[in-house]
């Protein structure tokens, strides 16, 4: 497959070569590691054995590209705001797009730009951070979820799900992706938060009780939200429980909104706070902690 990665940072870098060590026809669009991957390719340091892409095909502009058969979104949120600008120039009659940020509202505002049928979405549940210029660290996990916004068809929801497998990727198909966006949202709403606020890995927060409770109950707040959004697969209570057990093997990860914090980077806040606050109140159910942290996380980022 054609496939163009928009926001190759962790996350793109990492799946983009992936699929391109598998044999697809990957290009990155590339801002502040386009030098360092033109010149001398992309490498992987991966818990799963380290590689190296020696010839890697980097554009600065989207125009550089031109037509697609699949768009690979790994923006930030903050930045979707750009979506038009670096997407519509990949964009022909026959391209798909996949975004795999983390929060609720990418797929609506890609399929207003450019139509619902052509929307598929997942959620990633990788720890991947960035290293020097061209190079990407993949620290654990990796599973990607995958579903069709709206009317896209199921058939290429299944080949692009084939081509992650192929790539070596444990690529899940689900029916309903608003679950599996909520799903996320259990772990990255009093994650992203918490560790942000307190400046403290993943390992800390757990090994200190009152934390470790802490957490969650933030989660049970949005499993009731979720629950409230008419999900076709309703998120059970136990899910809390079993997210806590999945980040107890995470060890001292920093999620990437400590690390934009730490970069003086704007917060992932309304995709992953705002957002669920608003669709929890919209269904009669207050996210009163989810909003507590989305308060000070705002203060935080108003001081960066
Ligand atoms: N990292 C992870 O393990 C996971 C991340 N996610 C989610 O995936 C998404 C991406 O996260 P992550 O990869 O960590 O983020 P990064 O900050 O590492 O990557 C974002 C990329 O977008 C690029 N970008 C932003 N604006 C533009 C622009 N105008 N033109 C070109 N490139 C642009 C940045 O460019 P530049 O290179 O110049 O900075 C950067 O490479 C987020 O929603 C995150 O929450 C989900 C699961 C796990
Ligand atoms: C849950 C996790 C760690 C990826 O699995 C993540 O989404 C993040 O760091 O933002």
């Amino acid at each position: 497959m054609r496939i163009a990665v928009v926001g190759s940072g962790a996350l793109g870098l990492y799946y983009g070569a992936l699929l391109q060590r598998a044999g697809n026809e990957v290009t990155f669009l590339l801002r502040r590691d386009y030098e360092a991957v033109s010149a001398s390719g992309l490498t992987v340091r991966s818990i799963n054995g380290d590689f190296k892409l020696d010839k890697v095909s980097a554009a600065l502009r989207p125009e550089e590209i031109g037509e697609t058969e699949l768009v690979l979104v790994g923006l930030k949120t903050f930045a979707n705001d750009s979506y038009q600008e670096l997407i519509a120039p990949l964009v022909g009659d026959k391209t798909y797009i996949l975004t795999l940020q983390n929060g609720l509202g990418n797929e609506e505002l890609l399929a207003e730009l450019f139509g619902s049928y052509r929307i598929l979405g997942g959620v990633a549940f990788l720890c991947a951070n960035r290293g020097e210029p061209g190079t990407v660290h993949h620290l654990g996990a990796g599973r990607i979820e995958l579903g069709c916004f709206a009317d896209a068809p199921e058939s290429l929801l299944t080949e692009v799900a084939v081509m992650f497998r192929a790539a070596g990727v444990d690529c899940r198909q689900v029916r309903d992706l608003k679950s599996a966006r909520w799903q996320k949202l259990v772990w990255n709403i009093p994650f992203n938060g918490l560790c942000t606020l307190l400046n403290a890995p993943v390992d800390r927060l757990l090994t200190n009780a009152a934390t470790r409770s802490l957490v969650r109950d933030i989660m049970l707040e949005v499993i009731a939200a979720a629950n409230a959004q008419g999900l076709q697969e309703p998120i059970p209570a136990e899910f809390a429980e079993k997210m806590l057990v999945f980040s107890d093997g995470m060890g001292p990860y920093r999620p990437s909104m400590l690390i934009d914090r730490e970069e003086q980077r704007p917060l992932e806040l309304d995709a992953i706070f705002a957002r669920a606050v608003a669709a929890g109140a919209k269904s009669g159910v207050q996210l009163d902690k989810t909003s507590m942290l989305h308060s000070l996380l705002q203060f935080v980022s108003a001081e960066c």
